[in-house]
C-alpha cells in the first residue's frame, strides 16, 4: 500500500466509524463461545465452559467495532434471550448442525423468540456449527428442519461453519459488517 493510499484510509476510518451490537443466540453446546473467540481471536479449544449467564466483549474490524452479546443457551438462561436482542442490528443464531436430536428443540426456541413483538424486523443470520463433523446436515437440510423460509417478517442468511477450521468465518464477518450503522 503507498503512503498516499494508507494516509486516505487513515482519514476514511476516522471519519466513517461503524458500530454494531448483535446477540449471539442457540441451545447450550451450539459453539456460541467458541464462535466470539475464533471472531475475535482466531482461537479455537475443546475445553469450554458453559456459559453462565451471559458475557460481552468487543471486537473491530476494519473500521467496525462490533459488541456481541454472548448469551448462555442452557434452559434456565432462555428467558433473557430476548431482553438482550432488542436493541441489536442482527440477531445470530447458532446451531449443531452436527445434533439432530436436538434440532427440534432449536427450532422452537428460535420461531419463539422470533415472534415477539419487541425484536420484529430484526435481521437473522442462522449458523449451523460443526460442519467438520461426520453426519453434519447440509444447508438445505437445515434450512428446512429449522423452518427458515416459513420466516418473512425479516431478512434471514443462514451459512454452515465450523469454528474448529474456521470454515466460512470470512462469510460471517463480511455479513455483520455489512449490517452495521454508521455512528452518529
Ligand atoms: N467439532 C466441533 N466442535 C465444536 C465446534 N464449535 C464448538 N465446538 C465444541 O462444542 C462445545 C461447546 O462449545 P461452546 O462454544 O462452549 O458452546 P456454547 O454455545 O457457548 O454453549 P453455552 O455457553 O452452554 O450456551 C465445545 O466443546 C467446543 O469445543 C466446531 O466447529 N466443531
Ligand atoms: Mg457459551
Amino acid at each position: 500500500m503507498g503512503l498516499w493510499e494508507a494516509f486516505l484510509n487513515w482519514l476514511r476510518s476516522l471519519f466513517f466509524k461503524q458500530e454494531m451490537a448483535l446477540s449471539l443466540i442457540g441451545l447450550q453446546n451450539a459453539g456460541k463461545t467458541s464462535l466470539v473467540n475464533v471472531i475475535a481471536t482466531g482461537g479455537y479449544s475443546e475445553d469450554m465452559i458453559p456459559t453462565v449467564g451471559f458475557n460481552m466483549r468487543k471486537v473491530t474490524k476494519g473500521n467496525v467495532t462490533i459488541k456481541l452479546w454472548d448469551l448462555g443457551g442452557q434452559p434456565r438462561f432462555r428467558s433473557m434471550w430476548e431482553r438482550y436482542c432488542r436493541a441489536v442490528s442482527a440477531i445470530v443464531y447458532v446451531v449443531d448442525a452436527a445434533d439432530p436430536e436436538n434440532l427440534n428443540i432449536s427450532k422452537s426456541e428460535l420461531h419463539d423468540l422470533l415472534s415477539k413483538p419487541s425484536l420484529s424486523g430484526i435481521p437473522l443470520l442462522v449458523l449451523g456449527n460443526k460442519i467438520d463433523k461426520p453426519g453434519a446436515l447440509s444447508k438445505q437440510a437445515l434450512t428446512e428442519q429449522m423452518g427458515l423460509k416459513s420466516i418473512a417478517d425479516r431478512e434471514v442468511c443462514c451459512f454452515m461453519i465450523s469454528c474448529k477450521n474456521s470454515t466460512n468465518i470470512d462469510s460471517v464477518i463480511d455479513w455483520l459488517v455489512k449490517h452495521s450503522k454508521s455512528k452518529s
